[in-house]
């Protein structure tokens, strides 16, 4: 029985495009909406009487405000949050000092910020980091009661807010092998052709790198499912993923592409030797059969072979394959044409 190889790892393309520009509005927002209160808080720290606090607290909101106007629609650079979370924090201790328990109201959103503005581990350290200094503070400002009960309760803010940024982290990673993977035959769906496609076309251009594509699709697959059903039909395209897969290097992208269609994706091969590999491609599957649940077939496949060209863009090249898997149909099928 082939041996089904390991998926390689790959950017998501437009899955992370998306994913980036929801973090991006999402740290847009919280630097206006800090901006904002800073300055709504200053004019009422002012009728208050308290004209230094008031002071800090106006700067910190005209800083904040006019970042989050500059980097508007854009990613906010790190040094810049982290700015955001130290002149806060810096407030935040000051208040502490000044106002004890009333100080430590702030305390709480900005330790839920940190999860919201850095992702993954640089939030977990900022909460922590936040944490520590916080608790200290109120313990150092109020060492009776108070000061305990306001750094255990930090604490454990922090520790659901980690144990929850590593629970988003992993069900990210499972979405992210979903939205690419066909689950019929858990190879690489459609979805990343373009980027490796791409990423051979930058590699041609810049290090004269050859690369060739393989495009295979199953000859009379529709026949197999209205003889045998649409399960059988099913389990045959599993089987043949897995022994396509078999016969790929490591280095090799396989992608079912349509329903009974597929393309490798061959790195540094040139025509020659991908038509080798696709004539061995062609033989593991017409060489022996099928077995169903319930059933046995033959089936054969065709395929088109084409390496990338000097001036042509990746659609052109994969029409190229496209082409020669056409003139294999044409040309009496379980056969390999090569483009010209
Ligand atoms: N069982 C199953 N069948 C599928 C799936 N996706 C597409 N198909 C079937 O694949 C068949 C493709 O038929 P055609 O495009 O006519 O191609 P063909 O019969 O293979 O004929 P040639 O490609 O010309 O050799 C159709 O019957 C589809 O219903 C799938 O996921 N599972």
């Amino acid at each position: 029985m082939p041996q089904k190889q390991p998926q390689k790892k790959l950017a998501t393309g437009s899955a992370d495009e998306l994913l980036r520009a929801f973090k991006v509005k999402v740290t847009g927002n919280i630097l206006w909406a800090g901006g904002l209160t800073e300055l709504v808080l200053s004019i009422a720290q002012f009728l208050l009487g308290n004209y230094a606090q008031a002071g800090a607290i106006l700067f910190a909101g005209i800083f904040f405000t006019a970042m989050a106007w500059f980097y508007h629609g854009q990613r906010i650079p790190i040094p810049v949050r982290v700015m955001f979370i130290g002149l806060l924090t810096v407030i935040s201790v000051i208040s502490i000092h000044e106002n004890q328990t009333l100080g430590v109201y702030w305390t709480y959103p900005l330790l839920v910020a940190c999860f919201f503005l850095f992702s993954g581990v640089l939030g977990i350290i900022a909460a922590s980091s936040l944490t520590v200094i916080f608790g200290i503070t109120s313990i150092y400002v109020m060492p009776t009661d108070d000061g305990w009960r306001i750094a255990v309760t930090l604490g454990i803010i922090c520790v659901l807010g980690s144990v929850y940024v590593v629970l988003l982290s992993e069900l990210q990673k499972i979405l992210r092998k979903l939205v690419v993977t066909d689950t019929l035959t858990g190879l690489q769906n459609r979805h990343l052709v373009t980027a490796v496609l791409e990423d051979a076309l930058h590699r041609f251009r810049r290090y004269k790198r050859p690369a060739t594509v393989i495009m295979a699709d199953l000859d009379h697959f529709k026949k197999i499912n209205d003889t045998f059903g649409h399960l059988f039909g099913d389990q045959i395209l599993k089987q043949v993923a897995e022994r396509l897969q078999s016969v790929l290097r490591q280095s090799d992208q396989l992608f079912r592409v349509g329903g009974e269609e597929f393309l490798v994706v061959l790195p540094e091969t040139t025509a020659t030797d991908a038509h080798a590999v696709a004539q061995k491609l062609r033989a593991l599957i017409a060489e022996h059969s099928f077995n169903g649940k319930d059933a046995k077939t033959d089936i054969t496949i065709s395929l088109g072979v084409a390496q990338l060209l000097e001036e042509q863009t990746w659609p052109e090249w994969l029409s190229a394959a496209d082409n020669a898997l056409l003139a294999a149909k044409q040309n009496g099928r379980n056969r390999v044409e090569v483009a010209q």
